[in-house]
């Protein structure tokens, strides 16, 4: 997927209110919104909907985590949510994905909903190589994001998220049409936070990625609607 705006705006607040008057500040400006476990754990289903009325696509971010049978039932009920992306960790493993990916597109048939992009979490853009080996992925971070990205792929998933410093390796080994979701982007003007592995946003697309997902560097600046601007005319898209 290749979007004309590539940038998912992360809502990541517990406050439908503040998550509301972001997107409505920031419609126009970007290309697609993003929650996360923090919103949907205060929220729910029914919070959503106080952002889904701004018409932007929704990438729902769960990033789930647990044995196949689990995860294709939460899979079921995420399809009937009726958003663009969502999220889980390739590290669960192939049989898995592939059970998530299945769930995804019975479910929206049997439902006639939009089946959303299964999208496969490699290695967190928060851990370094040393966090990673300490975790247990062991050689390098790159090989390993290539390794799980290969598995995603072969079992279903639509894309990866991946950190800007992997998309040239994930993109040799999964090819063009392998969605590229990535975070771990920081304009050179923003904090880094816990963001171990980043790039700037022009860097990432420059790179392959296919969606910039941003959140603090647009939602706690002074003025959002600015820094999204900002980033927009430093993506040449303004
Ligand atoms: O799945 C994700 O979206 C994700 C994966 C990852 O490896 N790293 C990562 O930062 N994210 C998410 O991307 C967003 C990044 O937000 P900022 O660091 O504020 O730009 C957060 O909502 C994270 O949950």
């Amino acid at each position: 997927m290749t979007a004309a705006n590539p940038v998912f705006v992360a809502l990541d607040t517990t406050e439908p209110d503040s998550a509301a008057a972001l997107a409505r500040t920031l419609t126009g400006k970007v290309g697609g919104l993003k929650v996360g476990l923090e919103y949907f754990t205060a929220n729910g289903p029914a919070g959503l909907s106080a952002i889904q009325d701004f018409g932007l696509p929704l990438f729902i971010d769960l990033k789930l985590h647990d044995i196949p049978n689990t995860v294709a039932a939460a899979m079921r009920s995420v399809t009937r949510l009726g958003v663009s992306i969502t999220t889980l960790h390739a590290s669960g493993g192939a049989e898995m994905i592939r059970a998530a990916a299945d769930a995804a597109t019975e479910t929206a048939a049997k439902y006639n909903v939009i089946r959303p992009q299964v999208i496969a979490v490699t290695i967190l853009t928060s851990l370094d190589q040393a966090a990673a080996e300490a975790v247990g992925f062991s050689g390098a971070v790159n090989d390993q994001v290539r390794r799980l990205a290969r598995l995603a792929q072969e079992n279903g998933a639509d894309g990866i998220v991946c950190s800007p410093l992997e998309i040239a390796a994930v993109r040799a080994e999964c090819g063009p049409d392998f969605t590229l979701v990535v975070p771990g982007i920081r304009p050179a003007w923003s904090e880094t936070g816990d963001q171990k592995r980043f790039l700037t946003p022009a860097e990432a697309r420059d790179t392959g990625a296919d969606v910039l997902v941003i959140g603090r560097p647009i939602t706690t600046a002074a003025d959002p609607a600015a820094a999204a601007a900002r980033i927009l005319d430093e993506l040449g898209l303004s």
